[in-house]
């Protein structure tokens, strides 16, 4: 596994996102790392993050996992083919299932892998686990900010 986080690779002006951005002190500072051919991020949400019934995520936070992991997978799929530093991509679409409650308590896995990219599009698969459990998936499309 890389030991830089794809979000410490951002430049400044970029690190500032409620859930991945190092720079924001009431945020979710989620971390990425490239590993294999795919990208992982690991989070254990905190337990007022419940979506009403105790003891499960907010589907709401669970489509923020994916769409902030799926940025940096794309950064990270789009600098190890091109060799060019990481830049920041924004996510243009987001498409979530939930296929199962996600408990809270237990450290949750988000998988990322690049399926398509093309130019300035990158497109994403997303995989949530709770242990050896799918709780959802996502499809996204994310974009390159211009220079
Ligand atoms: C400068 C700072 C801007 C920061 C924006 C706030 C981001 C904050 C971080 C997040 O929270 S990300 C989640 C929220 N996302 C956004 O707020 C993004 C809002 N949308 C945009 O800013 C623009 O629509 C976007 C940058 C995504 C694309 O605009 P562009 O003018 O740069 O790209 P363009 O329209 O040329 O499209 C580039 C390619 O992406 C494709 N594309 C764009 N939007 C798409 C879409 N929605 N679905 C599918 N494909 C899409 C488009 O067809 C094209 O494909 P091709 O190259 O194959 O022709």
């Amino acid at each position: 596994m890389c030991d830089t986080a794809i979000q410490d690779l951002y430049a400044e002006e970029f690190a500032n996102c409620f859930g991945c951005g190092r720079n924001n002190q009431h945020g979710l500072q989620l971390k990425s790392h490239w590993q294999g051919d795919e990208c992982i991020c690991r989070h254990t949400p905190k337990s007022h993050y419940t979506g009403g019934v105790p003891g499960f995520l907010y589907g709401g936070m669970i489509a923020s996992l994916i769409d902030c992991h799926g940025a940096a997978t794309a950064a990270a799929a789009k600098s190890r083919e091109s060799g060019e530093p990481i830049s920041r991509f924004v996510t243009a679409s987001l498409n979530v299932d939930f296929v199962k409650p996600t408990p809270i308590g237990i450290e949750l896995e988000i998988r990322g892998k690049a399926t398509e990219i093309k130019n300035r599009k990158v497109t994403v698969a997303l995989q949530l686990f709770a242990g050896e459990t799918l709780c959802a998936t996502g499809k996204m499309i994310l974009v390159q900010l211009k220079n």
